[in-house]
Parts: C-alpha cells; sequence; structure tokens
C-alpha cells in the first residue's frame, strides 16, 4: 500500500449490501448498497464505485481516483468515505456517500415545472465552487458534464466522478493526454478537440456547456450532441465528426441559447466558449457573476 492509503476507511465486503444499479461512471458501474455490519438493516446506505479494469483504465488509475477523491472536503463534490478491497484483493471499489436524488439530467427532466431561474442559477454557482476546489488542487476532470453532476437535496448539488481527472503538471498550464478515448467531445473546448490540451479553461468551456444543460432542463432533444450533429450534418460519421465540429466552432458556430434563457445568462455561457483558452473567464470570476444575476433575478423575478 503506498504510504497515504493507510489513513484509508476500509469497508468490509461481507458487510456491504447490494441493493440496485445507480449508474455508470468512467472506469465503472456505481451501485447502491446498504454498510450494514450488525446484518439488522440499520446500516447506512452507501454508493460504491466497482473498479471495471477494461482497456483504458487500471487498477493505478483507480488508486489515483480514490487519492483524488480521499483529498477534497469540499461540500460541492461528492464526499468520499472509503475503500472496499474485494476477497483476494483482486480488485477494489471505491466507497461514497449515496446522494438520494441522483444526476441532475434525471432530476431537472423530473422537476421542470418547479425548477426557475434561481434555482438553475443555484446549482451553477455550486458547480463553480466545486470546480475552484478542484482547480486549487491543480486538478482537470476533463468531463464535466450534467451527466456527471449528483443532486444532495433540492438546494445542493454536488460533482461526481473523477474517473477522467488528472493533475496538471507544476511546470505547465495544461495536461496533454496521450490518447483520446471514448471522449465527450461535444463537451470538449477545441484545444482539447484539436491537441489533446486540457487545462483549467477548456474545463471552463465544458462548464459553459453545462450551464447550457440547465438551462435546457437537460431536454434529451437539445443535449449539446445532439444540436451539434444538426449543425454537422447527420451523414457524418465515425472520428471525422471531431474535426467537423472542430471547423464550426472555428467559424464561429455556438450552441444556441436555450428557450427562455435569460441574456446574461447567455452571454455568460458565450464568454465561457471564447476560442482562445486565455479570454475565458476563471472559475471564481464566473462564480461572482452568477452571482450577480441570482440578485438581480432576486430583485425582478422572470421565471
Ligand atoms: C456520475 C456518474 C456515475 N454515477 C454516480 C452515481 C451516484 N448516484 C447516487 N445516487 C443516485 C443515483 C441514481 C438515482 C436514480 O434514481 N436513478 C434513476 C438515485 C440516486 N449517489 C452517488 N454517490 C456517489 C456516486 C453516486 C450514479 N452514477
Amino acid at each position: 500500500l503506498s504510504p497515504n492509503q493507510h489513513d484509508q476507511t476500509l469497508f468490509e465486503e461481507r458487510h456491504l449490501r447490494f441493493i440496485s444499479n445507480l449508474g455508470k461512471g468512467n472506469f465503472g458501474i456505481v451501485e447502491l448498497c446498504r454498510y450494514d455490519p450488525l446484518g439488522d438493516n440499520t446500516g447506512e446506505f452507501v454508493a460504491v464505485k466497482k473498479l471495471q479494469p477494461n482497456k483504458q483504465s487500471t487498477l493505478e488509475d483507480f488508486k489515483k481516483e480514490v487519492n483524488t477523491l480521499s483529498v477534497f472536503h469540499c461540500d460541492y463534490i461528492v464526499k468520499y468515505r472509503g475503500i472496499c478491497y474485494s476477497t483476494g484483493r483482486l480488485s477494489m471499489s471505491l466507497v461514497m456517500e449515496y446522494l438520494p436524488c441522483g444526476s441532475l439530467i434525471h432530476y431537472l427532466e423530473n422537476n421542470r415545472h418547479n425548477v426557475n431561474t434561481r434555482r438553475m442559477l443555484l446549482f451553477a454557482s455550486q458547480i463553480c465552487k466545486g470546480m475552484e476546489c478542484l482547480q486549487s488542487l491543480r486538478y482537470v476532470h476533463r468531463d464535466l458534464a450534467a451527466r456527471n453532476i449528483l443532486v444532495a437535496s433540492e438546494s445542493l448539488v454536488k460533482i461526481a466522478d473523477f474517473g477522467l481527472s488528472k493533475i496538471i503538471p507544476f511546470d505547465k498550464e495544461y495536461y496533454r493526454v496521450t490518447q483520446p478515448g471514448e471522449s465527450p467531445i461535444f463537451w470538449y473546448a477545441p484545444e482539447a478537440i484539436n491537441e489533446l490540451k486540457f487545462s483549467h479553461k477548456s474545463d471552463v468551456w465544458s462548464f459553459g456547456v453545462v450551464l447550457h444543460e440547465i438551462f435546457n432542463y437537460c431536454d434529451m432533444n437539445s443535449n449539446p450532441k445532439k444540436l451539434c450533429m444538426q449543425e454537422i450534418g447527420y451523414n457524418v460519421q465515425g472520428p471525422s465528426v471531431s474535426m467537423h465540429l472542430a471547423n464550426i466552432l472555428k467559424n464561429n458556430w455556438r450552441l444556441p441559447a436555450p428557450p427562455n434563457c435569460p441574456t446574461k445568462v447567455y452571454s455568460l455561457m458565450m464568454e465561457c466558449w471564447a476560442y482562445d483558452f486565455a479570454e475565458r473567464p476563471c472559475f471564481s470570476s464566473l462564480g461572482n457573476h452568477i452571482e450577480t444575476i441570482m440578485q438581480d433575478e432576486r430583485e425582478n423575478p422572470k421565471g
């Protein structure tokens, strides 16, 4: 075990009782379990991410994710609880707090009528704060998308799934990945599509796409992939999609404003989608800007 793994909280596999599947993240599926050492169903619910070693992910990657999550103590990042070694220590699982309301996509699709602009902006500002926390530890998330945001309560969301996150080397401002893998290119900044360069500013681009998803209530008929493919043309398939996407972004096409989206919010998205990463805002100024718009919404509510 590497030195800092000695302070991991160990969950014994025999006390983890499987209840249901919660979802699929990068590098593994997530299950709802009850950790019930007393065996009397009084134990607490936990979310358990089982490592699925495949071509992309190895045990090392998974241990990095465990270590990543264990160092974050932030209200807007899903809480790490500990690890569980399976018998024979062949594989391990990551144990996290269980968030009862599920993914943001699920929540917004099902609660469209009682989520107003102010609540959307509250969620956006919380995601910003979570990203500031990641940035303070030099992490780039690389897969910031509404599918990776979880709802803890009707007024709290958290960032989840750090399977693709990387630490930016101390002497650089970006992380270059070697193989693209199954990239969520419709959330990617141009420099990430073209040069596989990832930085806090490429996470800011993805944040703009998450803002777009939120203000579309995560409606699957107008999700980022659909809207981009409409523009590119459905006859385009496979690897050339990223080249076509890079071209339309180069020619200043951007995702259209969601219906009834306040002008100030759409212009914030457009700032996140500045072609030159140096012109994109940082998460702290984005957070302040969102709080200002929330203030305006409080004074003259429209939605
Ligand atoms: C982000 C991608 C990977 N992923 C993580 C989780 C996850 N889910 C939940 N709760 C959850 C999920 C779904 C539903 C539901 O009703 N579904 C129809 C209700 C509650 N708590 C979690 N704590 C840590 C991870 C995690 C699910 N997928």
